[in-house]
């Protein structure tokens, strides 16, 4: 099922559109949101989360409307954002932040304790439950992260450059887990470059979606996508094989 972006237009101040009218259809499960810095993926994917609202226009998913009052609270229960940076809410442990974000998807305090431990598990921060959340790294943060959206069942999950500023080896570590969640929920992953994503899960990209100041440059298959972005031989070389 995918996201229905109808001409829809944004921007943060009054002065400066970041979209415009912009028609995407965006499919979860498969797609891949590249651009360079600036292009809008962080806005799309704020949009596409109902954690950003346009200006005019519409975004659906599942056939609920993210701008409409009655549709917003179900829109966002079914979809969770994996933003660039996980942040620690300081003061409460591992566990009672993922709780607490079961929590503002309206999940009872039971439910989400119990299951916050489950998306730990699933995220490999069992040990880490009970530590301050901002004790931990930016690698482990960006799991709390994962844990936040599986917490409530979302359906899709929208990762936000996840592997932006990772050491080798919890990178290595977060594209397993990507792999693995991959096969099991729908994925959108956004990153400046496709290499960024190289070894994730290859089934996962088989659509491409290029931004580049705002407008869509090119959807398709991977291979096609090379000459819309941006001159970097390191992406161009993976995206050709
Ligand atoms: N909170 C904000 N306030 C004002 N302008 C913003 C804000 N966030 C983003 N912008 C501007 O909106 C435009 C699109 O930014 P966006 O973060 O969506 O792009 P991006 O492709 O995700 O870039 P990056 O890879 O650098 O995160 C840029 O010109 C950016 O400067």
């Amino acid at each position: 099922m995918p996201f229905l972006f109808d001409a829809c237009s944004f921007r943060y101040s009054r002065r400066i559109p970041v979209l415009e009218q912009l028609n995407l259809k965006l499919r979860p499960g498969c797609s891949a949101l590249l651009g360079p810095g600036g292009a809008g993926k962080s806005t799309v994917l704020g949009l596409a989360a109902a954690a950003l609202v346009p200006r005019s226009g519409s975004v659906r998913y599942r056939g609920l409307d993210a701008c409409e009052e009655r549709d917003r609270h179900r829109y966002r229960q079914s979809v969770g954002l994996l933003p660039q940076e996980s942040r620690p809410i300081p003061g409460l442990t591992v566990r009672e932040q993922v709780s607490y974000a079961g929590g503002l998807k309206g999940m009872t305090r039971a439910d989400a304790w119990e299951r916050a431990e489950w998306a730990l598990d699933r995220v490999g921060l069992r040990g880490l439950r009970d530590r301050r959340s901002h004790l931990l790294s930016r690698a482990q943060l960006r799991r709390v992260g994962v844990a936040e959206v599986l917490v409530h069942d979302a359906d899709v999950i929208l990762m936000d450059e996840p592997m932006a500023g990772l050491d080798a080896e919890p990178a290595a570590q977060f594209r397993s887990l990507m792999g693995d969640l991959g096969s099991e929920l729908s994925v959108v992953v956004s990153a400046a470059r496709i290499d960024d994503l190289d070894g994730v899960n290859g089934a996962l990209y088989d659509e491409v979606v290029v931004l580049d100041q705002g407008t869509l440059r090119y959807q398709g298959p991977a291979k096609g996508a090379a000459k819309f972005l941006p001159p970097v031989t390191e992406a161009r070389r993976t995206l050709c094989g």
